[in-house]
């Protein structure tokens, strides 16, 4: 039997997201260029004969019922997919703050996806894997193979991973959370219908300059119906962009996470010490993205 398993489940950045408009399922399709933190939470699996889950550290107890976290979800789906399926008890320590479209638990969910691919000699991409991810979240896919790519459709089309320049990052959460489904219903658009907006620009970047421009072209749709759900998400990104230094300030994902980037870690640490100061209750984190 093998030693106990471990990985990091970083946090999910959405560098730009368009909403291209609403399906006909209900979900809305996305095209967003995703990248990953060094901050995270971390999940280990102490290989046994049942499935067991056990959860620690600062935001655990904000997560939800122990029942219903992501690790078990995707477990048990992708036992029930698998015959003879080995499994044992996952150890969840939990930083990330939750429903802060950082996607933590969908990070979780797909590190649980890569400990029992391990376990079983199972490749990552195997099909009961992508399915179970698919139908776990919507971004349970993209954290799979925790890479900087483009990611469409739902969430479930990934494009090949993309080798960013360095990109130095403050991350702020205010400590309230943002129900997803709220901020796409705030959204306000009917089945069927799409949205207007400029096309995402082409991500090539040969520097981290170029790397600017490029996401200054883009936007984050979900930023307004997030804002007026939850206005502390504009007083963030009022407070990102007056930092020294700031290239960029944007929402991630369906909020209430804003980032801002910087040209190198030293700047970054002092937006991070300054929001410090003036937000101590708030969660910050100076991290870098790849
Ligand atoms: C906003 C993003 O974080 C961008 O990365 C994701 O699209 C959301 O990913 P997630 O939290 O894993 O989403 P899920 O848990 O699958 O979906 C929560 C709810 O968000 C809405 N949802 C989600 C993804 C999507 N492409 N369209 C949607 O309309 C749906 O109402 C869905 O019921
Ligand atoms: N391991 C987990 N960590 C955090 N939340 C979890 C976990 N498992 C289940 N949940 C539930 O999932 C919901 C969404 O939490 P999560 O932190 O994943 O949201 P998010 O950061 O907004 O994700 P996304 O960016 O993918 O929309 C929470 O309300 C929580 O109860």
């Amino acid at each position: 039997m093998p030693q106990r398993l471990a990985t990091h489940a970083p946090a999910k950045i959405n560098l730009t997201l368009h909403v291209l408009g609403r399906r006909a399922d209900g979900y809305h399709a996305l095209e967003s260029l995703v990248a990953f933190a060094e901050t995270g939470d971390d999940l280990s699996l102490e290989p046994g004969d049942r499935l067991g889950f056990e959860i620690s550290g600062p935001t655990a107890a904000l997560s939800g019922d122990v029942a219903d976290n992501l690790v078990l979800k995707a477990a048990r789906l992708l036992a029930e997919r698998v015959a003879g399926l080995r499994l044992g008890t996952f150890r969840l320590t939990k930083r990330l703050p939750v429903a802060a479209g950082i996607g933590g638990g969908s990070s979780d969910a797909a590190a649980a996806l890569r400990l029992l691919a391990q376990l079983n000699d199972l490749p990552l991409s195997h099909p009961a894997i992508r399915e179970v991810a698919r139908l776990t979240g919507a971004d349970v896919s993209v954290c799979l193979e925790p890479q900087a790519r483009m990611m469409s459709g739902a969430g479930e089309e990934l494009g090949p991973p993309l080798h960013l320049p360095q990109l130095f990052a403050v991350l702020i959460n205010p400590r309230v959370p943002v129900e997803t489904p709220a901020v796409f219903q705030a959204l306000g658009l009917q089945l069927g219908q799409t949205l207007e907006g400029p096309p995402h620009p082409n991500v090539s970047p040969v520097s981290s300059e170029a790397l600017f421009e490029q996401l200054r072209a883009a936007r984050n749709d979900l930023e307004r119906p997030a804002r007026s759900l939850q206005p502390l998400i504009g007083e963030a990104l009022s407070l990102l962009a007056a930092t020294t230094g700031c290239r960029l300030a944007r929402m991630s994902g369906s909020g209430a996470t804003v980032f801002a980037l910087y040209d190198d870690p030293p700047a970054a640490e002092r937006a991070a010490a300054h929001i410090r100061l003036e937000r101590p209750d708030w969660w910050v984190e100076a991290t870098r993205l790849t």
